[in-house]
Formats: structure tokens, sequence, C-alpha cells
């Protein structure tokens, strides 16, 4: 007998001022369609969600005759006569179908909550539903590339993208506004608070979770914030953390998140005070600093124990966490429906239950914008569990939240530390300067002395080159010089051997002249003796014993004595004659 089945209504329509919600429906999957998974009649409209009549075949062997054969659980069976009511028209604030893009989810749901976030206010986006249900893919997008060859991006990219984008913008302006982003990023697994951004250690594992003694809220105690300037920085952290984060695959996800994930990004904007309304009253005396935390959760997925489940235990714990967050948001709506003000200090509501509930309090418990995701499975497989998500999502829808700025105080601002910190640095860096200046100075006569130096070298080597070039020449000039006092000491060899030549000729001269004198005197002897001229002309003869005329080295003396030896013979004539 086939029944039919409906979905519990949420006819109140979304309302300001409470956490927004929206839904996502995956398509399909190839596996799935390939293994003929059956489509649930889900319609969808903008801002509506209903399951139109529905055939499960099993439900007959669930409801038969007997009743013995069910394959179902008590609780299932509940649950299934809990979805028979004649309204089954879910409304949201957002409803995505299969065609959706995660841009155009970004951009409808959450882009406000950015926003705000980068105004210095409270924001969270929060991604529930069934395992497999396109959470993860939603929020961090998927390294598979979609149809335009794109990787598919998340709701973080955009999201950053965003509060960068608008960050930059109004510091751009010139207002005077400054802002600090501090990131952290940790996981829920089992209970245990582990932070991501760290290298597995005892140091990053296991944190405990302390309550803020200012009614801040909850907190890991020890959990990196790493100080980020842009989108492109918290990207590339954020990757480096994925790989930290506890997946596995498991019959229903090949990877499955086996953690919560809480992606923080704490906003400090410092705003001069001309730009800040009058209900900013707590200042530094020139500007006032907000805070905003915007939190990005990607829950893990609420899984079917079923017998032969590998991860046991790990799923149990993910249950257990969402079960208790599903009844602080059950008590936040009991608590919103009943009082038309602001929650009332000293309500109990059971935050302390789990560490998720814990870490999640300031943005569930009113001063926040928090927006929800649902995302559903169209599976018919899934119906039971995607009823279950849209009736969390409903409750949720009724928690009263109103962001407002979260103002700071002077000591408390990192800003206003950063920017003493910063004026210590100037003054450093100015300290330094003049150290460098002065080195410089050090350094610039140093300089001008290595530069005399060089110079002197150059000058050296100038003349060193240029004396050798004058070396070359002297050299030249010498060997010149040599060479005529070669040729000189030749000469002189030539001349000594003349002056040789010369004196023996001399001395001839000398002795032919004494012996002429001598003949000549005994030539007048014996002219005046005898009066013999032959004799005495053979006297004279006798004292010239000359050489014969043409004679080779003839003494050049030789023609004079003998025209003298004639001229002394034809004086021996005449005097003979007389
Ligand atoms: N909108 C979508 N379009 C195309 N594929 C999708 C979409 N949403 C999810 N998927 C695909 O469905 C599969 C499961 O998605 P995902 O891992 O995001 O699920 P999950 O809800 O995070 O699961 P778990 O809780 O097990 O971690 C992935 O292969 C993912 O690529």
């Amino acid at each position: 007998m086939p029944l039919s089945f409906e979905v519990c209504s949420c006819l109140r329509p979304p309302v300001p001022g409470h956490v927004s919600v929206s839904c996502r429906m995956r398509p399909l999957l190839v596996g799935e369609v390939s293994s003929g998974v059956a489509r649930a009649p889900w319609v969808l409209t903008n801002q509506s969600i209903t399951l139109k009549e529905r055939s499960i075949s099993r439900v007959d062997s669930d409801f038969n005759s007997d009743g013995l054969k069910s394959l179902k659980t008590r609780g299932e069976l509940r649950n299934l006569d809990h979805l028979r009511r004649p309204d089954g028209e879910t409304i949201m604030d957002h409803v995505f179908g299969e065609e959706a893009s995660t841009q155009q989810v970004y951009e409808e749901a959450f882009k406000s909550i950015v926003f705000g976030a980068a105004e210095g206010m409270n924001g969270a986006i929060l991604a529930y539903g069934q395992t497999a249900s396109g959470k993860t893919f939603s929020i961090s997008g998927s390294t598979a590339v979609s149809y335009d060859g794109e990787p598919n991006k998340g709701i973080i990219h955009f999201a950053l993208d965003d509060l960068f984008g608008q960050l930059t913008k109004k510091a751009e302006e010139g207002k005077g506004m400054e802002y600090l982003v501090r990131m952290s990023y940790c996981e829920l697994y089992m209970e245990r608070v582990n932070d991501l951004l760290r290298k597995i250690g005892p140091q990053s594992q296991n944190l405990v979770v302390k309550e803020d003694p200012e009614g801040r809220g909850f907190y890991a105690d020890g959990l990196k914030e790493k100080i980020v300037s842009s989108a492109e920085e918290v990207l590339m952290l954020f990757a480096e953390a994925e790989k930290r984060r506890r997946v596995a695959h498991t019959r229903y996800n090949e990877v499955s998140s086996r953690s919560h994930t809480l992606l923080t990004l704490c906003v400090e904007c410092s705003v001069p005070l001309e730009d800040v309304t009058d209900d900013d009253d707590d200042d530094d005396g020139q500007s006032v600093t907000r805070i905003g935390r915007l939190v990005i959760v990607d829950l893990a997925g609420n899984e079917r124990l079923e017998a032969g489940t590998e991860y046991v235990a790990e799923s149990s714990s993910i249950n257990k966490s969402l079960f208790f967050l599903g009844k602080v948001i059950e008590k936040l709506a009991a608590r919103d429906k009943r009082t038309s003000v602001a929650p009332e200090d000293g309500e109990h509501i059971p935050f302390r239950d789990s560490k998720l509930t814990r870490l999640l309090s300031v943005h569930l418990n009113g001063n926040s914008q928090t927006g929800l995701l649902v995302t559903l499975t169209p599976s018919e497989d899934a119906v039971e569990q995607s009823l279950t998500t849209l009736r969390f999502a409903q409750k949720a829808a009724e928690v009263r939240c109103v962001a407002k700025p979260v103002l700071i105080s002077k000591e408390q601002s990192l800003i206003v530390k950063q920017r003493e910190i910063i004026s210590q640095l100037h003054n450093q860096v100015r300290s330094l300067q003049e150290e460098v200046q002065r080195s410089t100075m050090q350094r610039t006569n140093e300089e001008e002395l290595a530069a005399e130096r060089e110079q002197c070298a150059q000058q050296l080597q100038a003349l060193v080159l240029s004396s050798s070039k004058h070396g070359q020449s002297f050299i030249s000039k010498s060997r010149e010089v040599d060479t005529v006092v070669t040729a000189l000491h030749r000469n002189m060899d030539v001349l000594k051997k003349q002056k040789a030549t010369v004196v023996e000729s001399m001395k001839g001269l000398y002795q032919t002249i004494h012996g002429i004198t001598a003949a000549v005197a005994q030539a007048s002897e014996v002219l005046s003796a005898t009066g013999d001229s032959e004799v005495a002309k053979e006297l004279l003869r006798s004292a010239c014993p000359l050489e014969e005329s043409g004679k080779e080295n003839q003494n050049v003396w030789v023609p004079a004595i003998l025209e003298l030896r004639e001229k002394l013979e034809l004086l021996v004539d005449a005097g003979r004659s007389r």
C-alpha cells in the first residue's frame, strides 16, 4: 500500500533578526545514477522545499500484515509516523536546487554576514547535513574541476575575497580605518579540539576549552592565531591545514569528514571617532576598535549507525555532538519564542554539554549574524535524514540573532598593541637608520680612501707602464750608445794604432833629422877640410837612407827629406864652387 509522507511544516516565514536558514540540494552523483539510486520527489522553490507523495516499496514490508519482517528500528518507524503530516512545505530564507552554483549560494545567503564581519561584527556560517550531502563541497569547494574547467570554489573562497576586499577598500578610502585579521583553524574530533594550523604533536592536540573571564564565550586554550593579510594567504594556510583534517573513506562518502572544523577569522577594525555612531562609546581617545569573529563551520555528517559500520566510535561521537547542538538550538528556539526581548541572563542553555556548543555559543546566543546551510541529497534512501535535517533547520530559524558591533578596550585591542609595537619598531628602525647612516659615512670615508688607494695604484701602474716604455726606449737608446761606444772604442784602437804609427814615423823622422844634422856637420868638416863635395854628399846620402819612391807604407815625410837632401847637396855643390 503506497504511503504518502510529508515534511513537517515551517509555516513561519524567515524573520529578520533570527538565524538565517538556507538549504541546498545536490545533484545525484554519477555513481548513484549508475547504481540506479531513485530520486525522491522533492519540489523546490526559491524559498520552500516540499516532499511530494512518496512511494517506498520497502515500506510495504515494514508495514506488512504480520509486522515481523520489518527492517526498520522502532525509532525509524516512529520517525515515519511523525512525518505523516498534512502540510509538507518547509519555508526557508533561501532554497538552492541542483543547478545552483556555490557562488550563487554564497551571494544570496551569506555575503551579508561576511560584510558584517568586515564592520567588526560577529558572524557564522554553518553547514549541516547528513554525510555525503555536500557540506564540504559547499564550504571548501572541491579539487575536482567544474564543467567550466575551473576548480569548484567553496563559500570560504568567496567569503575571503569579500572580507579582504571590503577591508582593503575601507582602508584605502583614507578615513584612517585600520584593520587586523587573525586566523585560526581547528577540528573537533571525538570531543577533542585539535589545532590544524600546527603540525600534529602534543601541543596541537586535545586543547582545553576555557571560558572567557570577561564573558565573551569560550575559546580553545593555546589555539594558534595567525595574523593574515590576504585571502591568498588564508587559502594557503587553509590548504596546508586541510591535510591534517581527519577524513575517511566510508560507505557513503569517498572523503568523509570525521570531524567538525571551525575556521575562524577574527577581524579587528579601528575606526576614527568621527566615523563612529553614538553607540560606540568605548574609545581610546582618537579611535574605537571593533572586533568581529567570523566562523565558518563544516560540521561532520550525521550518520546512520548500522551494524558493521567501520567507524562506529567516530560516528557515534559525531552524532552525539550534533545531538547536543540540536538540543542547544531547541532550547534557544524555545527561549526566543517565549521572550520578545533579548535573552535573559541566567536562562540555562546547555552550551557546556559539548565542546562544539561551547565553541559556537557566541554565534548561537544572540550577538552574531548566523547563517545555516543545510545540505540534502536527492536520493530516496536519504529522505528520512533529509527530513531530520530540515527539522533542525526549522528550529534554528527560530533562534534570535541580532549582531551588534563588539567594542573592545584599548588594553584588549591588538591593533592598539600592534600600533605600540609598530611605534617601538619605528624607533628601532630610526636608530638603526642612524646607525646605518653612521656606518655609511664611515664607509664613505673608507670608500674615499679606497678610491684614493685605487687611484694611486692606477697611477703607479701607469708609471710602471710608462717607465717600462721609457725603459724600453732607454734600453734601445743605450743599445745605440753601446754601438756608438763600441764604434768609438774601435776608432780609438784604430787611432791608437795610427798614433803608434805616427809616433814610429816621427821617431824615424827625428832619427833621420838627427842623422842629417850629424851628416851635415861631418860634410861641412869634410868640405872645409878637403873640399871634396862627393864625400860630403855621400855623408848626406848615408844619413838619409831613404826608401825608394813608390814603396808601400812609405813615411809621409820622406819626400820632404829627399827635397832637403837635394837642397843640401845643392848647397854642397854651391859651397865647393865658391
Ligand atoms: N552541489 C554539488 N554538485 C556536485 N557535486 C556535489 C555537490 N555537492 C556535493 N557533491 C559531491 O558529493 C560528494 C559528497 O560531498 P561532500 O564530501 O561535500 O559531502 P559532506 O556532506 O561533506 O560529507 P561528509 O559529512 O561525509 O564529510 C562529493 O563527491 C562532492 O564532490
